[in-house]
């Protein structure tokens, strides 16, 4: 049979070892064993079942999504997962939900913010799922601008309590995750007023549930912000909308590790800088850059899969179509893609450590790194997140008309992928900051402070003196330049990573080869897509860049006949890629013939309707024949 046979084929044509591949994509050893096990016992579970989830009604959805979150509560007590295995779970059972605002940003924001007294409260508290949080950020009219936030948190000496209020229509709390139907609590952030004094925004725990019968304690009002984009996607999710008018929460329940507000009603600063009350999204983003590896990983993985069991045109001496791999325009769309999915993997690693690194800093109180750390974080969420959204879209045309289909998996993993460009940071609006943090670095190149890290490059090109001479004209005026300059700058940092990643030490047969490739890959085809800046600022000669071109092209090539294995070394399973043209076993046709007898409209052969507008028409187009 067609597909069986190809990926076969395919598979017994690798010239390295997938497996040792596997392990330099997972990271570890360990961790590809966790990831296995993990993979396959949400992949054998029925409760986590996903086939279905474009088909229902959004109440069904939501309903089913509680149901999958309360399941992977109780497996991971009754199972004794450790942290690095719950968060392979929630990995792979693959549904955005509150869970996700609760351990990923509620806290971690108490963890970076609240004080070791304010820890001990409310940790164990969130650790057990005694309570549920979210982040409750942004507004109906202020999202990017944080310091535009208009929700009031005013210090009442006379009861020692933070009246927190929604004074405007715009200052209602929108988009927040978790919020809308679930969260008992969240930490709200709104400007700190002390004595009709604004002190700017800060981060307040709220309860706005109540623990026993989950009604919205008084003074506020919740609800859910409505469908999103696409079916199934993200309306797991109740992003919601809060209003509060005038609740009062006590004094100690404003996160406190920046600045603290005395029972008198002063406040004192501490010694960390106030950036830090921002921490919560250097983290987030931080991990958005891992992910994206997974999700263009995912497409990839269908695209290529089933691009090796497509076949059109081209007939060979055996009767054969060509299959679509085959093609030198499909590699040239494909090969790139799957060489920024092993890129963004590795930057992503960098990251991790690069946050860690901070983090160990600013406990010894060294906050030197973390304008640097805020510029990566950033830059790259912004660079990985754009690339992954196109290059699902990519993959989706590459798979053709079948791409279409739901059950390629393609149209779901765009949905729910694309709000990554937005949230945590317009990608634009985070691109901006990188660029301030370079003319910043660049203005400094003249006072004797040497550029570290990943501007060190910096101080070997002098032309960079004039360039913020430039600058200095208008940041505003040349923000659309500045832009690609900060994207400019963050390629810089994935491609550097990844050629750090070849001098380390990579067992395996042809593992590292196929990994140079890949880099190679990735690098030219940077270079191949900005040709035009790169010829016109005289970087390259013509003559280079033809040479570029060409050795891109024997690259793809050379990667051709390891394209499926190159995949394969995802690991991931059939579940998880919940795609008929990403099965691993290639097993196209049959499955999606199948798959398509499925769809409810199909549990009828005439449909509903038929009686009320079908056949009067075709009755009515019978009288108009006759006349
Ligand atoms: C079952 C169990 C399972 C267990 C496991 C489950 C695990 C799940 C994990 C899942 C992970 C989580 C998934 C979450 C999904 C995401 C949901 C989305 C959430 C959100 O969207 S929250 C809201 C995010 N909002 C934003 O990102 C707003 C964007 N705006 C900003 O960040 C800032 O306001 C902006 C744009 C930076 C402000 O610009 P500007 O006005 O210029 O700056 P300021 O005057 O405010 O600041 C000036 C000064 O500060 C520096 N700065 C800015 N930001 C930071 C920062 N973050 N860190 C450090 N420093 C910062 C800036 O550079 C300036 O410095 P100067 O030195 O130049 O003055
Ligand atoms: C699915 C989803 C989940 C979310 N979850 C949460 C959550 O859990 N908690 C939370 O608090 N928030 C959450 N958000 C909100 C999210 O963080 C914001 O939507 C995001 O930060 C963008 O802000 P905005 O909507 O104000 O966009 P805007 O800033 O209004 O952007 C609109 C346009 O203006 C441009 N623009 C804005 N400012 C500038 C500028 N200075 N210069 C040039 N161009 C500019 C942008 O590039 C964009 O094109 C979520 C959003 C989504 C979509």
């Amino acid at each position: 049979m067609a597909g069986f046979d190809d990926l076969a084929s395919e598979r017994s044509k690798a010239q390295f070892d997938v497996e040792e591949m596997k392990v330099i994509w997972a990271g570890s050893r360990h961790t590809l064993e966790v990831s296995d096990r993990i993979s396959r016992l949400v992949a054998n579970d029925p409760v986590f079942r996903k086939d279905t989830r474009t088909m229902l009604s959004r109440k069904d959805l939501f309903k089913n999504t509680l149901r999958k979150a309360a399941h992977a509560w109780k497996r991971i007590i009754e199972l004794r997962l450790s942290e690095e295995e719950a968060a392979e779970l929630r990995f792979y059972v693959d549904e955005p939900a509150f869970m996700d605002l609760h351990w990923g940003m509620f806290i971690p924001t108490i963890k970076g913010q609240g004080t070791e007294e304010q820890q001990q409260k409310w940790l164990p508290l969130a650790y057990k799922m005694k309570i549920i949080g979210c982040y409750a950020q942004t507004e109906l009219g202020h999202g990017s601008n944080v310091q535009g936030l208009e929700t009031t948190a005013t210090f009442d000496p006379q009861t020692d309590e933070f009246i927190i209020h929604s004074p405007t229509l715009t200052s209602s709390k929108w988009w927040p995750g978790g919020l809308g139907k679930v969260s008992t609590h969240a930490v709200v952030y709104g400007r700190l007023i002390i004595d009709s004094k604004d002190y700017g925004v800060n981060g307040f725990i709220v309860q706005l549930r109540s623990l026993d019968d989950h009604l919205p304690l008084p003074g506020i009002t919740i609800g859910d912000i409505g469908m999103k984009f696409g079916s199934g996607a993200y309306n797991t999710m109740d992003n919601g909308v809060l209003r509060f008018d005038h609740v009062r929460i006590p004094r100690d329940q404003m996160l406190m590790r920046v600045s603290q507000v005395t029972r008198e009603g002063k406040l004192v600063q501490s010694n960390v800088p106030w950036q830090l009350v921002y921490g919560t999204m250097v983290y987030v983003r931080q991990k958005i850059v891992s992910d994206a590896s997974c999700a263009l990983s995912r497409a990839v993985c269908i695209a290529t899969r089933y691009s090796a069991v497509r076949r059109q045109f081209g007939l060979q001496s055996n009767g054969i179509e060509t299959q679509v791999i085959d093609y030198k325009t499909q590699q040239s769309r494909l090969f790139p893609l799957l060489a920024s999915a092993y890129a963004f993997r590795f930057v992503g690693e960098w990251l991790k450590w690069l946050y860690m690194d901070v983090n160990q800093r600013l406990q010894a109180s060294d906050f030197s790194t973390l304008p640097e750390a805020h510029a990566c974080t950033a830059g790259l969420k912004s660079l990985t997140t754009s690339a992954t959204a196109d290059g699902i879209e990519e993959c989706r045309k590459l798979c053709g008309g079948h791409g279409y289909l739901c059950s390629s998996g393609l149209p779901e993993l765009f949905a729910v992928y694309i709000p990554a460009c937005t949230y945590e940071g317009d990608n634009i609006v985070l691109l901006l900051q990188v660029a301030r943090f370079l003319i910043k670095t660049v203005s400094q190149l003249g006072s004797g402070k040497e550029p570290v890290g990943t501007t060190v490059y910096m101080g070997r090109v002098e032309q960079l003196m004039q360039c913020h001479c430039a600058v200095q004209k208008g940041f505003l005026e040349l923000s659309a330049d500045l832009v690609q300059a900060a994207v400019a700058h963050c390629q810089l940092i994935v491609v550097s990573k990844f050629i750090e990643k070849l001098q380390q030490d990579i067992p395996g047969k042809g593992v590292k080869g196929q990994l140079e490739a890949l880099c190679n890959i990735y690098a030219l085809f940077i270079l191949h897509k900005h040709l035009g800046d790169f010829l016109s600022t005289g970087c390259i000669t013509p003559k280079q860049a033809s040479l570029a071109n060409a050795q891109l092209r024997s690259l793809y090539s050379q990667v051709r006949p390891n394209a499926i294995a190159l995949v394969d070394a995802f690991n991931y399973t059939d579940h998880y890629l919940s795609s008929v043209l990403g099965r691993y076993d290639g097993n196209v046709y049959p499955k999606l013939y199948e798959e398509a007898w499925k769809d409810p409209l199909n549990d009828s052969v005439v449909p509903d309707g038929y009686q009320e507008y079908i056949q009067p028409i075709l009755k009515q187009q019978l009288r108009n024949a006759r006349l």
